[in-house]
Parts: C-alpha cells; structure tokens; sequence
C-alpha cells in the first residue's frame, strides 16, 4: 500500500464488513484485538481491499494483552491481502518492537508508528517532537491526541503541517467532539490516513464520523 496520497481505512473487527465498505474506503484497518478469531479471518479474507492490521495493546486503548500480541502481528505481515501494520511507537523502541519492525520489514511492508493520547493534547513542542519519533520508526508517523480546545486542533494542524513539510509521511487525528473536524481538514494538512467505522455504533475512537461521511467531506474539500 502506498500512503504518498490520503487513505480512507475502514476500521472494523469484522473482515465480513469488507463489501460494505468497499464503495467508500481506500483500506480495511483490521482490529484484531476486537476481532474473535483474527488470524483464521485473515487467512480466508476474500475481499478486494488491502489490509492494515492492527493488535492494539490494552496500555495504548486496545483490548489485546501480552501473550502472542506482537506474534500474532507477525503472522497477519505473512497475509499477502495485508499491506501495512500498525505497532506502537513505545512498542517500536523496546527490543521486541525492533524485532517485529525487521520481520515486518522482510515481508517489505509499511509499518505505522502510533502514538495515542486518549486524555489530552500535547504541547506544541511535544505532538512535533513524536511526529518525529515516531515517523522515524515507522514508515508512517500516526499521531491521534484528545483535543479540549480548538487551540488543540490548531496545535495539531500545525505539527501536521510541519512534519509532513519536512518530507516525512504522517497521519494525525484529534479524538472526541471538539477535534472530530480534524478528521475532515488534517488531510489538507499532510495527514495520509484516516479511520472511520463502516457503522457508527462499530467506533474504534471518538468522534469518528461513519465512512460514507468522512469519504464525502474529505474528497469534498480536497476538490475545492
Ligand atoms: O490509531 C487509530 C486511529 C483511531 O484511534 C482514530 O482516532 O480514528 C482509530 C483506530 O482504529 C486506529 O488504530
């Protein structure tokens, strides 16, 4: 998967959803930590549209803990339909994130590096400093924050702008009702990917918008 243009990922637990969200997304971003089953989902996926996989760990929002997280990552980069694989950044730098990053990195596929702060925004300073971090780790640097204020999201549009101008591939998001315009607008920024639930009630963050709407105010936008 190439991310020098905006993707749309359909973030679902549920492969079976790909159809439904084929008309709208560029990727499916597979939560395997919500999924029953998630590898044996993987291997009879029969759909058209790339896989990001994700095996969020509980300590950064997801719901998979310790034993096999990082393995079973491992075994979804050998899936040919997954084209990219999401790990966090302070997984990354321990020596089983390296680990993972060059198994990844054989089957010659986009490692996202993300950073989750489900509280608040960083400071300026600190959201350019983990752009950095983390789009030095991974081919892709994701940053997605919890902004309070609009001065949040600005903050965030800013270390967006900045980073990706430095010739860095980033995606950012701000969480929640007062960020959830980010979602729309961080793509004019320099943000490459974005989430959205095939059906809202299937949120994999808040404030997401649903597929369809996110497809239409992106490419809305970007068209004007
Ligand atoms: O990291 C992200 C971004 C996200 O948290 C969001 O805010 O849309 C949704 C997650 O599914 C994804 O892994």
């Amino acid at each position: 998967m190439n991310f020098d243009t905006f993707v749309l990922a359909a973030a679902t637990a549920t492969l079976d959803d790909e159809p439904a969200a084929r008309e709208h997304a560029d990727a499916i971003e597979f939560r395997m930590d919500l999924a029953e089953d998630p590898l044996s989902q993987l291997r009879t996926y029969d759909g058209e549209l790339p896989i990001i996989a994700t095996n969020r760990a509980e300590w950064e929002g997801g719901e998979a803990s310790r034993p096999g997280r990082l393995d079973a990552l491992a075994e979804a980069a050998q899936v040919s339909a997954v084209e990219a694989i999401d790990v966090e950044l302070h997984t990354l730098e321990t020596p089983e994130g390296v680990a993972i990053a060059e198994n990844v990195r054989a089957a010659e596929i986009p490692i996202i590096a993300s950073v989750h702060d489900f509280e608040r925004t960083p400071s300026s300073a600190d959201l350019r400093k983990l752009l950095r971090r983390a789009s030095k780790h991974g081919d892709i640097g994701k940053l997605a924050v919890t902004a309070q204020t609009s001065r949040d999201v600005l903050d965030l549009l800013g270390a967006t702008q900045a980073i990706s101008a430095t010739g860095r591939t980033v995606a950012t998001m701000a969480m929640g009702e007062v960020g959830r315009h980010s979602r729309a607008v961080a793509p004019l920024y320099g943000s490459r990917i974005g989430y959205a639930p095939v059906d809202p009630a299937d949120a994999t963050a808040p404030g997401q918008y649903d597929l369809a709407t996110l497809r239409t105010l992106v490419d809305q936008l970007r068209s004007e």
